[in-house]
């Protein structure tokens, strides 16, 4: 299996449509060129992951235009796309960080509403809601668990992946280059705790003056790093072996020493 992870550098000189219109046309060139099964985009990369004052003017309802472009993107190219994710108008109002996910005929395979907010008491922790589910997707060849930038330091929602059946976590993010050093650490954990291959692809470049960490990172179950980005925008293509994660799992069988409900110290 063939992922190609697509690094985005969100340029504000670059229009929202034009950006759609070229990402649309790199999905197609991507897949064609690298022969990838699946193809990653980064977080919000239409308005930028820190672009908080352009969330609500650029915000879409689920089917709206970057959905039609991607759907369209992956059937042309008759590739899974991970499409990253849009600033989503739900019909009741509030808005929701949400990654779309099609399958090689352009059907919708998921929509993940990021459970984690960014910010604390500001951007988008005060100007999103949160998700509340957890999204997993069957291709062919493996299980995707979903995940969402700030989501990589909660353990637990991948423990909940793995407990879905995920087998590789895609995470789509806009990370800021100022805690890179976190961002490469918790794809490391991620795929060492859990025993999965982890697709972690953001920005690069820098918008709304942040700079972003790029260096999206493709890391095995073993905790190999496979592929790893520069700082700008760049295509990272990596050959996976799904087999390897239970190959992984019986040669090092740690999961299944897992103690659940572990009782509260006593005082
Ligand atoms: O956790 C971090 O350091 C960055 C998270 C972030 O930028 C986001 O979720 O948009």
């Amino acid at each position: 299996m063939r992922a190609s992870l697509i690094q985005i550098a969100v340029d504000e000189g670059e229009s929202v449509n034009s950006r759609r219109t070229r990402v649309s046309s790199l999905v197609r060139d991507v897949a064609s060129r690298e022969r990838a099964d699946l193809v990653v985009l980064p977080e919000l990369w239409t308005t930028g992951a820190f672009a908080y004052e352009s969330f609500a003017s650029e915000a879409e309802p689920l089917e709206g235009p970057t959905y039609e472009a991607m759907a369209k993107a992956a059937s042309d190219a008759g590739v899974w796309l991970h499409a990253g994710s849009i600033p989503e108008r739900d019909p009741e109002g509030p808005l929701y960080n949400t990654s779309l996910v099609f399958s090689p005929d352009g059907q919708l395979a998921a929509a993940y509403r990021k459970i984690h907010r960014f910010g604390f008491d500001q951007g988008e922790a005060v100007m999103m809601a949160a998700g509340s589910e957890l999204a997993t997707v069957r291709t062919p060849d493996t299980t995707l668990g979903l995940a969402t930038c700030y989501d990589l330091r909660f353990p637990e929602l991948f423990r909940g992946l793995v407990d879905a059946g995920a087998e590789m976590f895609v995470v789509s993010a806009g990370w800021p280059a100022r805690r890179r050093e976190h961002w490469l650490l918790f794809a490391k954990a991620r795929a060492v705790e859990d025993q999965v291959y982890v697709l972690a692809c953001g920005t690069g470049g820098s918008h709304a003056g942040v700079p972003q960490a790029g260096h999206s990172v493709v890391v095995d179950p073993w905790g190999e790093v496979l592929a790893e980005a520069g700082d700008g925008e760049e295509v990272l293509t990596v050959e996976l072996d799904p087999a390897k994660v239970a190959a992984t799992r019986e040669q090092f069988p740690a999961l299944k020493d897992r103690l659940l409900g572990l009782a509260a110290p006593r005082r």
